[in-house]
């Protein structure tokens, strides 16, 4: 039998809402047994400095450059990552000593897979000597070297998930509504497939920070009050995004926000969370087999127009939509978990990605692991 590791991940998502972390102990393998979580948010003005990131970070040509302020926030994130994992262990009254490794995202401020080049801020040794825990981090450059691109690497954990937990539903598709919604499928036969499917919260969250002055539309309320305008919907759903042969990962800047001459407030959120479910259908269009089964995870999950313009779109084609929690699972944390995952498989030098999920070469490990 396999060794079987008590692991944290650690997600800080495309969405820059804060940082997820959740318990696994597991062998990296089949045994996935989920423990508990916390969501640490960041307040504005932390948001504000991941953002000036993300403008600083275009200019970078090589993933270790640190322009402008880089270098200071990415220290203010890992340090902000040390405490949420404090903070985690105190509330589950755990101690450093029984975690085996941590599994650390850090924040993307640069993917541009076409040109090989994706950058994580996250200082793992930092993190390490900070929290007294090995950490595996930047588990997407190798996957890179490879050919691959370097995302979604959240598949092999849903894979693990349906085999363990879902088998008598395969063949199954595992979606999540962050800032960009990835999809993963899971054929009867085993197979894996898994790609970014579109804009998620992004472009919503963008809208209504932008002309409402709130980070998110709880709930879908604003959208709930709006009609969907079909020319502006359909300038993002005629993406090439969605029609070219070899479906790729993507990236924030990929979906630019509509402008204010667009549409009014209510209007445009509820044709972004249009935009997003009809993404995830379109996108589901790649897939070997359209699913029958569709569960869902991330923030857009909350977002009840979208959940319920997903639903409707979905049973058009004799498909159901469930939130991850019908099935067992926590939509919150399942990144995170996956993170956890993803470490502990590093540890064992198992792979992290595969052709069907990156298009890489061929199934290939990843990850640097610091001791502390
Ligand atoms: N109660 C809610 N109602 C509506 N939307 C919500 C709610 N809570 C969260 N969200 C949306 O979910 C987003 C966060 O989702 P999540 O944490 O899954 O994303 P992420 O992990 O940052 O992104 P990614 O998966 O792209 O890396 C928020 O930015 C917001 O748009
Ligand atoms: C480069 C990057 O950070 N990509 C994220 C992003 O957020 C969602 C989607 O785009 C996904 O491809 C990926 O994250 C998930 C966790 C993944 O790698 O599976």
């Amino acid at each position: 039998m396999e060794k079987i590791r008590t692991a944290i991940g650690l997600m800080s998502g495309t969405s820059m809402d804060g940082i997820d972390v959740a318990l696994l102990r597991t062998d990296g393998r089949a045994v996935v047994e989920r423990g508990p979580s916390l969501g640490v948010a960041y307040e504005p003005a932390f948001r504000d400095r991941l953002k000036l990131a993300l403008e600083q970070a275009k200019i970078i040509t090589r993933r270790e450059q640190r322009p402008g302020e880089l270098a200071s926030i990415e220290r203010e994130l890992t340090l902000r990552h040390a405490i949420a994992v404090r903070e985690f262990l105190a509330a589950n009254a755990l101690d450093a000593s029984a975690i085996d490794v941590i599994g650390f995202h850090g924040q993307t401020v640069l993917h541009r897979p076409d040109e090989a080049l994706t950058v994580q801020i996250g200082d793992g040794a930092l993190l390490a000597r900070e929290t007294g825990i090995p950490v595996a981090y930047d588990l997407r450059a190798n996957d890179m070297v490879h050919g691959g691109q370097g995302a979604p690497l959240v598949p092999v954990y849903h894979a693990a998930l349906a085999v363990n937990v879902a088998d008598a539903t395969l063949p199954v598709c595992f979606v999540n509504i962050g800032g960009i919604s990835n999809l993963t499928y899971i054929g009867a036969d085993g197979v894996i497939v898994g790609y970014d499917s579109g804009p998620g919260n992004t472009l919503i969250d963008q809208w209504v920070e932008t002309h409402a002055g709130v980070p998110f539309d709880q709930g879908g309320m604003i959208a709930s009050e709006g009609r969907v305008i079909q020319d502006l919907a359909d300038r993002y759903l005629n993406s090439p995004v969605f029609t070219v042969e070899k479906r790729r990962s993507l990236d924030r800047n990929d979906f630019p926000a509509p402008s204010g001459a667009d549409a009014e407030l209510a209007d445009g959120a509820r044709t972004l969370a249009y935009v997003a479910a009809a993404s995830i259908i379109k996108s589901s269009g790649h897939l070997p087999v359209r699913p029958t089964l569709y569960v869902i995870c991330g923030g857009g999950r909350l977002n009840r127009v979208l959940m319920q313009d997903l639903k409707d779109l979905a049973q058009s084609q004799g498909a159901k939509v469930i939130a991850a929690e019908e099935a067992g699972f926590n939509g919150d944390s399942m990144e995170a978990e996956a993170w956890a995952y993803l470490a502990v498989r590093s540890l064992d030098g198992l792979p992290l990605t595969f052709p069907g999920t990156t298009g890489v070469r061929a199934p290939v490990s990843g990850g640097v692991v610091v001791k502390p």
